[in-house]
């Protein structure tokens, strides 16, 4: 039987341990990873679909992988315990912006008028209302590694500290790192955009609302409130004076949130890389055992926006050439 290892258990790794189970039924099938849900980057998302914070070269193969997320995600709607539901509200920018490359993706996707924008709130230039997704991570974490377990999967707490050791007993080594693949494979084109964010409980709050400097983003257990976006900062510790103005600055903006209550305040590191790697390498060790490794890693500030789509991506990368795994 084939061994395949996927290294990391966030939203990226998880979802591509599912699609390679369903392409390789036949394969051994393990994921390492040193942290696990709750307590990983993937866990602090807001879990909105919308691409932000993220690099790609090859426009065609976003776009794919952005449909087959938004495809998927839309069809987890009808399962109660995979977190996944549609929302709908307002982005609105500070400067005139073209219509993005997703909107024919979402639902009902509509341009603002002046008006609206003016009623919205001072300096606003563009702005688009639609309908789009949200897949409450931890959630759906949980969901799909219950389905990986009774397939089989096999998942093993330990960190590793050189990727080359695994290609002596994998046939194919999936790295779904993140921000980790700075020191598992050196790669310093990967740093963090800290991320500050606010859980709140608010139920009159029916739209989600952002403007490029704070967001109010509904998911299926919360309200989450944010945006910050630090390049290359490392602190992991909640910032009393950010999370009050996180939270000022969103009451300016959706007034149904006064009163609102406070859940929990998170920081999460996004790993932002120049450009999202998704690619396959061969590697020969020193026993001259030759390894298929596929990189996915470096989503930035979309991983549950791409999560999907990267994961089909990686079987296809994984190819044909492996059918007999
Ligand atoms: C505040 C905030 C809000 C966000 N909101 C959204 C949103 O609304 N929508 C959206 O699309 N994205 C959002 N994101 C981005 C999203 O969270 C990330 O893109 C995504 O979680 C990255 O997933 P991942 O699986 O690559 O990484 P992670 O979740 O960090 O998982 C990495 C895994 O690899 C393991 N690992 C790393 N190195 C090693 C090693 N050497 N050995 C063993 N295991 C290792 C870790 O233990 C972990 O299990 C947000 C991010 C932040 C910070
Ligand atoms: O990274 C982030 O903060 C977000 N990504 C999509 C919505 C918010």
């Amino acid at each position: 039987m084939s061994n395949i290892v996927i290294i990391g258990a966030g939203i990226a790794g998880i979802s591509s341990a599912l699609t390679i189970q369903k392409k390789f039924p036949k394969a051994k099938i393990t994921i390492i990873a040193d942290k696990f849900s709750p307590f990983i980057t993937s866990d602090v998302a807001a879990g909105f679909w919308w691409p932000y914070l993220v690099n790609f070269p090859n426009p065609d193969l976003l776009n794919r992988i952005c449909r087959d997320t938004f495809n998927y995600i839309s069809s987890l709607v009808e399962k109660e315990d995979a977190g996944a539901m549609w929302q709908s509200g307002y982005e609105v920018n500070r400067e005139l912006t073209e219509i993005p490359h997703w909107a024919p993706l979402v639902r009902g996707f509509r341009r603002l008028n002046e008006d609206e924008l003016n009623r919205l709130g001072e300096g606003y230039k563009s702005g688009q209302f639609f309908t789009t997704l949200a897949l409450e991570p931890t959630t759906y974490i949980a969901y799909a590694t219950k389905e990986f377990l009774s397939k089989g999967g096999i998942i093993k707490q330990e960190k590793v500290e050189n990727l080359v050791e695994l290609t002596d007993s994998f046939d194919v080594v999936v790295n779904c790192s993140g921000l980790g693949a700075r020191d598992l494979v050196g790669d310093k084109q990967i740093s963090p955009i800290r991320g500050q964010i606010i859980r709140v409980r608010a139920p009159r709050v029916k739209h989600f609302f952002c403007d490029g400097d704070y967001y109010c983003l509904l998911n299926s257990n919360c309200v989450i409130l944010g945006g910050t976006h630090d390049e290359g900062e490392w602190n992991m510790e909640v910032n009393q004076d950010t999370a009050k103005k996180i939270l000022e600055e969103n009451i300016k903006r959706t007034p149904e949130l006064k009163g609102a209550e406070i859940i929990s305040h998170h920081v999460g590191l996004r790993p932002f890389r120049s450009s999202l790697r998704l690619e396959k390498e061969t590697i020969r060790n020193t026993n001259g055992r030759e390894t298929t490794v596929i990189h996915n890693y470096g989503h930035g500030g979309s991983g549950i926006t791409l999560f999907w789509g990267c994961a089909l991506h990686v079987v296809e990368l994984i190819g044909n050439g492996k059918a007999h795994l």
